[in-house]
C-alpha cells in the first residue's frame, strides 16, 4: 500500500499563528476583522465586502458562509481629535468588569478603552452598538440581545478567564462575532484557592473566626481534622486538578484521581493513581471537584453518589456549582454523610440570600474567588488583551472558541467530510473504556488527491472536536483544536494513503485509530490493540464502514447500537422486535462478519435513545456477546 505520510504529531502542531497562516490561505475572518491603525483608511475602503458567518445548529460544527454583508463602514469608531483637525480612527473596547491594569494599558495602546462596570442588561445593550470589542468576566451576561443590539459592529468578545457559560456562543457565531478566552492564566490561583478551602474547612477557620468576632472563645467546639495521611480524591485531573494534586501531596495527603480522559502517565508522574468514579468517591476522606460542567457532569454529585461516599467525607468545589445537586448536598450534610463542604461556585450566582446551603453551619463559602488573585488577574488581563487586540487586527487566536475560518470553496466541498470527521471522533471516544486515558490518535485519509490539493486542517480539527467535546467544556474549532489537544496531552497524527480512485472526490475514506486503550466494545479493537473505525461519504451522507476488523455500512445519523453476536439466522429480527415493542424506531441496520457463521457485528441506527431496560433486554439475547450504545 502506497502511503504518503503527512504525520503531524501534536509535538509539532500546525502553527495557526497569523504569520504562518498569512503564507497559506488567508482566513475569511481576517477579511472583516482586519483592523490596523496605520492602514485603516485603505482597509476601510477595501472592507466594503465582508462575510457574515454562521454556525450550523446541532453539533455538526460546519460553519457556513451565509452571505456577504454589503457595507461594514460601521467597523471604525471615530474619536474627536482635540484640535478637531483629524479623526483618529481607533476601535472602541468596552470593559464591563474589573480588569488588571497591565491588560488595560495594552488595550489603550490600540484602541479607545471604556471601563463601565455594573451595567444593567439595558445599559449594556445601549452601549454595545458603539463598540468593536467587549471584555467581560463571569458576571456579565452576553446574551443574544447584546449581539442583536450591536447591529453588526461588535467584532470580538473577550472572556477574561476560562468559563464562557455567560456568553451566548451560538448567537456570537451567528452574528459573526469572535469569542476568545484566557484559559491558562488563572489555573494556579484556582488550585491555590482549592487548597485554601481544603485547609480552612478541615480546621473550621471561617466558623471559628465568626465565633470570635461574636465575642466567643470556643476551643472545644472547633476541633478540626488533620490532612496528613488522609485520602484526597481529585475529580477531574486537568489543569487545575493536577495543580491541586501536587500541592496536596506536599501536605502529606494520599492523592487519587478520577478522570476518564486523563493520561495515566501524567498522573503517575506526580504520584497520583487514576481510579474509577466509584472507587474515588467511596475511599476518599476529602473530595475536590475540578471537572467542567457538561451534560455528563451536571449534578453528578447527587443523592445516589453521596450515598456511596465514606461517612463524614469533606468536599471542596472550585469548579462549577452545577456539578452538584445542591439540595442533595444539604440533605447529605444534614444526615452526616458529608461532614463539611467548602464551596466557591454555585448553580445560581450569586445564590439566593436564604440559600440553605450557604447558611449551613458545616459549609464554608466564598463568592467565586478562585481566579481572584492580583497575579492571576494581571495574567488573565494581559492574556485577554493580547487576544482581543490580535482579533481586531485580524490575526488568528489560539484561544478562539468559535472562529470559523475556512474559505467557502473548501468548505462546500468538504462539508459532508467535516460531519463525518466529527462523528468518527465522537464514536471513537465513546468506544474508549473509562479509565483508559486517550493519548494518541492516528487519522488516515485515503484519497486520490494530490496532498497540496487537499487541506485536512478542518477535518483534523473536527475529529479533535468530536473526541474532546463530549468529555470537556472546551469548544473546539479550526483555530484552537491543536492547542486544546496539546493541552490535554492528546497527540493527533495524520497519514495519507493514496487511493487509485477518481480525484473528483476529495476523500475515499477516513480512518480513526486510538492507540493503547481499552474499549467498551472489544470488537472495535484490531489485532494491534487499537480502536479502529472507518467512515466514508456516500451520496453526500456520512457512513460508518468499518468497526475493528468488521465491515459494516450504516449512515451516521441519530444514535447507534453496535452488537457482536454469534452469526446465526434470526438475530436482526430478535433485536428489531425488542426495539419495535418499545417504540424505538430503527432507521437502518447492517451486519458485518469476518467468517460465515462465526462472529458478526450488527450496527443498528435508532432515532430515539432506548431506555436502560430496552438495552438490558438486547444484552440478554443469548447469542449477543457484547453491545454498546453510541450517541452520534
Ligand atoms: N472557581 C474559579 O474561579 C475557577 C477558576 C478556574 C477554573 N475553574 C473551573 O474549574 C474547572 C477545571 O478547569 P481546568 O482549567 O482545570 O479545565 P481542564 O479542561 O484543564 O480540566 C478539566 C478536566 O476534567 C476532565 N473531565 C471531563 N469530564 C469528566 C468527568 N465526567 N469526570 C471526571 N473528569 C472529567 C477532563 O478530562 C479534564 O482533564 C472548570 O469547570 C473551570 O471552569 C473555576
Ligand atoms: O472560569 C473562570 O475562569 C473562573 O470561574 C473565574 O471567573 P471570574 O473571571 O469571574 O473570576
Amino acid at each position: 500500500m502506497a502511503t504518503n505520510s503527512i504525520s503531524r504529531a501534536a509535538k509539532n502542531p500546525i502553527n495557526f499563528s497569523a504569520r504562518n497562516v498569512e503564507s497559506q490561505k488567508k482566513p475569511i475572518i481576517s477579511r472583516y476583522l482586519s483592523f490596523s491603525q496605520s492602514t485603516i483608511s485603505l482597509q476601510k475602503l477595501s472592507l466594503v465586502k465582508g462575510y457574515h458567518i454562521s454556525r450550523k445548529l446541532h453539533n455538526t460544527a460546519v460553519f457556513n458562509v451565509l452571505e456577504t454583508v454589503e457595507s461594514r463602514s460601521g467597523l471604525v469608531s471615530r474619536t474627536r481629535d482635540p484640535d478637531n483637525v483629524v479623526n483618529t480612527e481607533k476601535p472602541t473596547i468596552l470593559v464591563s468588569e474589573k480588569l488588571g491594569e497591565a491588560g488595560l494599558d495594552l488595550l489603550r495602546t490600540f484602541g479607545n478603552v471604556e471601563c463601565s462596570y455594573n451595567l444593567s442588561p439595558e445599559e449594556l445593550c445601549a452601549k454595545i452598538s458603539l463598540c468593536d470589542a467587549l471584555i467581560v468576566r463571569s458576571g456579565t451576561k452576553v446574551t443574544r440581545q447584546v449581539f442583536e443590539a450591536a447591529k453588526g459592529r461588535l467584532k470580538v468578545v473577550g472572556r477574561a478567564g476560562v468559563g464562557i457559560d455567560n456568553v451566548d456562543l451560538q448567537a456570537a457565531t451567528e452574528f459573526g462575532c469572535l469569542v476568545v478566552n484566557a484559559p491558562t492564566a488563572n489555573t494556579i490561583a484556582a488550585a491555590e484557592h482549592g487548597i485554601a478551602l481544603l485547609a480552612s474547612m478541615a480546621r473550621n477557620v471561617a466558623q471559628a473566626d465568626a465565633s470570635m468576632k461574636a465575642g466567643k472563645w470556643q476551643r472545644t467546639k472547633y476541633v478540626g481534622v488533620s490532612l496528613v495521611g488522609k485520602t484526597l480524591a481529585i475529580m477531574g485531573f486537568g489543569k487545575v486538578g493536577s495543580e491541586v494534586a501536587r500541592r496536596a501531596k506536599g501536605l502529606g495527603m494520599h492523592v487519587i484521581a478520577h478522570d476518564p480522559y486523563a493520561p495515566a502517565d501524567r498522573a503517575r508522574a506526580i504520584g497520583v493513581e487514576l481510579v474509577s468514579f466509584d472507587q474515588a468517591i467511596s475511599t476518599a476522606d476529602f473530595i475536590s471537584l475540578h471537572m467542567p460542567l457538561t451534560p455528563t457532569t451536571n449534578k453528578i454529585f447527587n443523592d445516589e453518589t453521596f450515598s456511596k461516599m465514606k461517612k463524614g467525607v469533606r468536599i471542596v468545589n472550585v469548579a462549577r456549582g452545577g456539578v452538584i445537586d445542591e439540595d442533595a448536598l444539604v440533605r447529605a450534610l444534614d444526615n452526616g454523610t458529608v461532614a463539611q463542604a467548602a464551596l466557591d461556585v454555585f448553580t445560581e450566582e450569586p445564590p439566593p440570600n436564604d440559600s440553605k446551603l450557604v447558611q449551613h453551619e458545616n459549609v464554608t463559602v466564598t463568592p467565586h474567588l478562585g481566579a481572584s488573585t492580583k497575579e492571576a488577574q494581571e495574567g488573565v488581563a494581559v492574556e485577554i488583551a493580547e487576544a482581543v487586540v490580535g482579533a481586531l487586527k485580524g490575526e488568528l487566536s489560539a484561544t478562539a472558541v468559535n472562529a470559523p475560518m475556512v474559505p467557502p470553496e473548501v468548505l462546500s466541498e468538504l462539508a459532508p467530510y467535516v460531519t463525518l470527521a466529527e462523528k468518527l471522533g465522537r464514536l471513537a471516544v465513546q468506544l474508549v473504556a473509562g479509565g483508559s486515558g486517550i493519548q494518541s490518535v492516528k487519522v488516515v485519509y485515503k484519497s486520490a488527491r494530490d496532498p497540496d490539493n487537499l487541506d485536512t486542517r478542518l477535518l483534523r480539527a473536527m475529529i479533535t472536536k468530536g473526541i474532546i467535546e463530549p468529555i470537556s467544556d472546551s469548544h473546539i474549532n479550526l483555530v484552537n483544536a491543536d492547542f486544546t489537544a496539546k493541552q490535554k496531552g492528546l497527540r493527533i497524527s495524520e497519514e495519507r494513503v493514496v487511493a487509485d480512485s477518481s480525484s473528483d472526490y476529495p476523500i475515499d475514506s477516513i480512518q480513526v485509530h486510538v492507540s493503547n486503550v481499552e474499549s467498551k466494545f472489544a470488537s472495535a479493537l484490531t489485532d494491534n490493540g487499537n480502536i479502529s473505525i472507518e467512515g466514508r461519504v456516500k451520496y453526500g451522507i456520512p457512513h460508518l464502514t468499518c468497526v475493528g476488523s468488521f465491515g459494516v455500512d450504516v449512515s451516521l445519523d441519530g444514535n447507534l447500537i453496535l452488537c457482536r453476536q454469534v452469526d446465526q439466522p434470526g438475530m436482526i429480527g430478535r433485536v428489531g422486535n425488542i426495539l419495535g415493542e418499545r417504540n424505538v424506531n430503527v432507521s437502518f441496520m447492517s451486519v458485518g462478519r469476518t467468517v460465515k457463521r462465526t462472529k458478526a457485528i450488527m450496527a443498528i441506527g435508532v432515532d430515539e435513545e432506548p431506555d436502560k431496560d430496552t438495552l438490558k433486554k438486547i444484552g440478554e439475547v443469548s447469542a449477543i456477546e457484547e453491545f454498546v450504545f453510541l450517541d452520534l
